[in-house]
Order: structure tokens, then C-alpha cells, then sequence
């Protein structure tokens, strides 16, 4: 996992790094334990999509020898916020960067990002436009009782009641805006996340077929 290399903050370009005509990023959002993560592995292998966690590279960051984010990150985890957006765009470009050099994959799906305005700001103004954002709606209390699941084998240290509390109030507060402002773009592609998880990705199928999207051959 490519780690930050460069000074932070992410360089003041006057264009994004990506032409979106050229590199694909498509948002994928949704409240904690809303089965992004599921839905993203199954694009991956039909589409073949590259698939960008922003929490993972946090978590990869935060556990990397030498990183002066790593207690940082480890606390915004814990807390359910959200960690300043110079460290996590700059981790999405850089992995982006990677996977272009060295796979020669340039459709991305970014998952659990932008969570907050600043972020989709900056990321698309210097990084790469969107093509539209994949939303996953469920209610708290299916998304709690996945969490509380997991967290008996994720090992993940925000998979506790508590910390659920606190990312839901964040996602409410500080993400949900980040929808909404790309709803009125006509740029939010919504999801009912409640069914099985098979049901969910053959919506998800209509939908990006309804967008063009078509399946590796
Ligand atoms: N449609 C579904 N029905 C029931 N369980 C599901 C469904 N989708 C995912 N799950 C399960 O719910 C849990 C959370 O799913 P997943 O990790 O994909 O969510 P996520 O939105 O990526 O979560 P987070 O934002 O916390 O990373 C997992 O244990 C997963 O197996
Ligand atoms: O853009 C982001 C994405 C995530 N975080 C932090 O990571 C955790 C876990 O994210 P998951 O998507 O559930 O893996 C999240 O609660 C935030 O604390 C972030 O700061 N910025």
C-alpha cells in the first residue's frame, strides 16, 4: 500500500492531476456497516474496477513503521471523525498513482470518501471529477447490527458499540451533507442496501448498466 511520500498538503494545482475523460472515479458512499465494502469486492471482480478504501489506507498509514500520522489516525478511527483531508486525499492519489503505473488501472472506486465538503472539494479540484456517487442507503439499526457482527471477528477498533454511536452522529452530521451536494449535481446513483447481499449488487448491476457501465468481457 503506497504510503505518503510527498509533503503534505496535496500540492495547489490550477487543474486535477486526472482528466476524468481519461481516469474513472466513481464515489461510493454510505453509513458504517452499509456493505460498501461487499458491494465494492463484487465490481472488482465483474468490472474490474480498481477498489480504493479510504479507510483501509488510513488504517495501512496509521500501522506503517515511521508515519507521523499514525497516533493521529488511530484516534480519529476511534472517535468516528474525520481525519484532516490533506492526509487522506493525499494517500488517495498517491494509491491512485500506483495503480496506474504499475497495474494500468484507471477506473477507481473510492470507497468510504469524500465523508466530509472539504474533502470532495479538494479532491476534485486536485485530484480527479467524479463520474457520479454510488450511494448505499440503510437504516441505523440494520447497519448497527452488521457492525456489532463484524466486530466479533474484524479485530477493527471502531467495530464497538461506542465508537458505532459516534461514527453514525459523523455520518449524519459531516457526510450526509457531501450526498446532498451531489444530489443536486444529479450525480447520486442510491441504493436500497436493506436486501441480501446478492439483491443488493444486482441493483447495483441495473443501475451501472442504466450508466453505461458495462462488465469485463
Ligand atoms: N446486504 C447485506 N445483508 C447482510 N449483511 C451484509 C450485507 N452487506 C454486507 N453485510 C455484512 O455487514 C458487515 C458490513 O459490511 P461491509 O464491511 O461491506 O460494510 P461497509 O459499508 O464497507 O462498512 P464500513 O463503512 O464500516 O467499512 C459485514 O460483516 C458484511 O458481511
Ligand atoms: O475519508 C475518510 C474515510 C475514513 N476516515 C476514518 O476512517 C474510519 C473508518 O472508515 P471506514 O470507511 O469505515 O473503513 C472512519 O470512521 C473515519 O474515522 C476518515 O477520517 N476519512
Amino acid at each position: 500500500m503506497p504510503a505518503i511520500t510527498q509533503e503534505l498538503p496535496a500540492p495547489n494545482r490550477t487543474k486535477p492531476l486526472f482528466d476524468s475523460n481519461d481516469v474513472t472515479v466513481i464515489f461510493v458512499l454510505g453509513g458504517p456497516g452499509a456493505g460498501k465494502g461487499t458491494q465494492c469486492a463484487n465490481l472488482v471482480r465483474d468490472y474490474g474496477f480498481k477498489h480504493l478504501s479510504a479507510g483501509d489506507l488510513l488504517r495501512a498509514e496509521q500501522d506503517r513503521e515511521g508515519s507521523q500520522f499514525g497516533d493521529m489516525i488511530k484516534e480519529y478511527i476511534r472517535d468516528g471523525k474525520i481525519v484532516p483531508m490533506e492526509v487522506t486525499v493525499q494517500l488517495l492519489e498517491n494509491a491512485m498513482q500506483d495503480a496506474i503505473d504499475n497495474e494500468g488501472n484507471k477506473r477507481f472506486l473510492i470507497d468510504g470518501f469524500p465523508r466530509k465538503m472539504d474533502q470532495a472539494l479538494k479532491f476534485e479540484e486536485a485530484v480527479c471529477l467524479s463520474k457520479f456517487t454510488l450511494f448505499f442507503d440503510c437504516p441505523e439499526d440494520v447497519m448497527q447490527e452488521r457492525l456489532l457482527n463484524r466486530g466479533k471477528t474484524s479485530g477493527r477498533s471502531d467495530d464497538n458499540a461506542e465508537s458505532i454511536k459516534k461514527r453514525f452522529k459523523t455520518f449524519v452530521e459531516t457526510s450526509m451533507p457531501v450526498v446532498k451536494h451531489y444530489e443536486k449535481e444529479g450525480k447520486v446513483v442510491i441504493v436500497d442496501a436493506t436486501p441480501t447481499p446478492e439483491n443488493v449488487y444486482e441493483d447495483v448491476k441495473k443501475k451501472f448498466a442504466e450508466k453505461g457501465i458495462e462488465e469485463k468481457a
